[in-house]
């Protein structure tokens, strides 16, 4: 096979882990001797070994002489884990194709030198775009240390939420409602404000067939507004944070903490959104799936804070000039002064329409 058909195989490795590997990235590896495969690897959590290590632990002696294909520059530094620099050295392989440099800055270009310094035969740059799209959340997350935001909406073909009287289950179908947990299970954390917490008290959790990693629960409630009867509080399903603002009393937020919430104060009457991105990016949150309700989504489009838009249209009409729509708040007073983005992608999916869209650079 050529050098793409194994970087190609080593990507297609790493993409099955997205999501299970934060905060480290998903990286595929594939060893080759003499036109064989003699080992394969993928990280699979942090902590654990990484790719390479598992691809050279599989290739045994057939290590030496060998071609390791990664889709990540190997680490140079002792994180949790030793470098993976030096057990390529030790392993005697004799060449290295890499498909991308790690954005973190410890890393960055270290692991490569080390290499080339010991005489192993380095490339770099094969299939590229395809490696650096395995990791979009932890490659802007190592450059900007806040979050990689994913704004989602679901909505019917007049953009509405739900009915004037509040009734919006369901308006996107079962195909559409279940793609929504792969981005729960991709994502480190998910956000909503109190208010889909009052209207829907959802679970938030990510039920994909098989299971999935469940995200850190975010709610954003000024002046805690939560239920303690909230399914959030009490179904111990996964880890809840209320981001609260400076108004709120010690004692209140103690009987939270009592049940087991993370109560965050942002040092702020209201909540700013680039202070609490900063606030999570401080507490390791790296990507953030933001699932409205509308007030909130009105705050991240107006902060212009988000990276990618997911948007579920039914083909149904709801009507009402009392029925909310996906984004509340002021808005933007001209067209020329709105946020521009491209469609990524439009699929059919189930009944539903669903586009991804990215911010335009100005
Ligand atoms: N109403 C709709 C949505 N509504 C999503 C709500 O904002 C809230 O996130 C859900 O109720 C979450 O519930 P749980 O976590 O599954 O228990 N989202 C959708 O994709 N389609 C819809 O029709
Ligand atoms: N997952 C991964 C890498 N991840 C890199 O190493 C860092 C984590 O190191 P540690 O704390 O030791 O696990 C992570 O931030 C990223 O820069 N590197 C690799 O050579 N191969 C792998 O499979
Ligand atoms: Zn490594």
């Amino acid at each position: 096979m050529t050098d793409k058909e194994y970087m190609a195989l080593a990507i297609s490795l790493a993409q099955k882990t997205i999501g299970q590997t934060s905060p480290n990235p998903a990286v595929g590896a594939v060893v080759v001797k003499d036109g064989r495969i003699v080992g394969l690897g993928t990280h699979l959590k942090a902590g654990e070994p990484h790719a390479e290590v598992h691809a050279l632990h599989m290739a045994g002696e057939n290590a030496k002489g060998s071609t390791i294909y990664v889709t990540l520059e190997p680490c140079s530094h002792f994180g949790k884990t030793p470098p993976c620099a030096n057990l390529i050295i030790e392993k005697q392989v004799k060449r290295c194709v890499i498909a991308s440099v790690d954005s973190n800055p410890i890393v960055t270009n270290n692991g490569i030198a080390r290499l080339k310094e010991a005489g192993i035969d380095v490339e770099v740059g094969l299939l590229k775009e395809e490696a650096e799209a395995l990791n979009p959340y932890f490659n802007f997350y190592q450059i900007y240390k806040r979050p990689f935001v994913t704004l989602k909406t679901a909505t019917s073909l007049d953009g509405k939420i739900a009915t004037y009287s509040g009734d919006s289950k369901w308006i996107t179908g079962k195909e559409a409602r279940e793609d929504v947990h792969k981005y729960r299970h991709e994502h480190d954390a998910i956000l909503v404000g109190v208010g889909t917490v009052l209207a829907d008290d959802p679970s938030l959790t990510c039920r994909v067939p098989n299971g999935g990693i469940n995200p850190i629960r975010i709610i954003l409630d000024t002046s805690l507004r939560t239920p303690k009867t909230a399914k959030v509080v009490t179904d111990n399903e996964a880890p809840t944070w209320i981001i609260v603002g400076s108004g709120v009393l010690d004692e209140k937020k103690q009987e939270f903490e009592k049940l087991g919430v993370k109560v965050i104060i942002i040092k702020e009457p209201t909540i700013s959104i680039s202070e609490l991105l900063k606030t999570l990016g401080e507490n390791g949150i790296q990507s953030l799936f933001v699932e409205g309700g509308a007030k909130v989504n009105g705050s991240f489009l107006e902060a212009k804070a988000f990276q990618q838009v997911i948007t579920y249209i039914a083909p149904k009409l709801i009507g009402g000039s009392n029925a909310p729509t996906s984004f509340a708040g002021t808005g933007f007073e001209n067209i020329k002064g709105v946020p521009l983005l491209k469609v990524k992608s439009v699929e059919k999916i189930g009944d539903d329409i669903k586009i991804v869209s990215l911010p335009k650079e100005r």
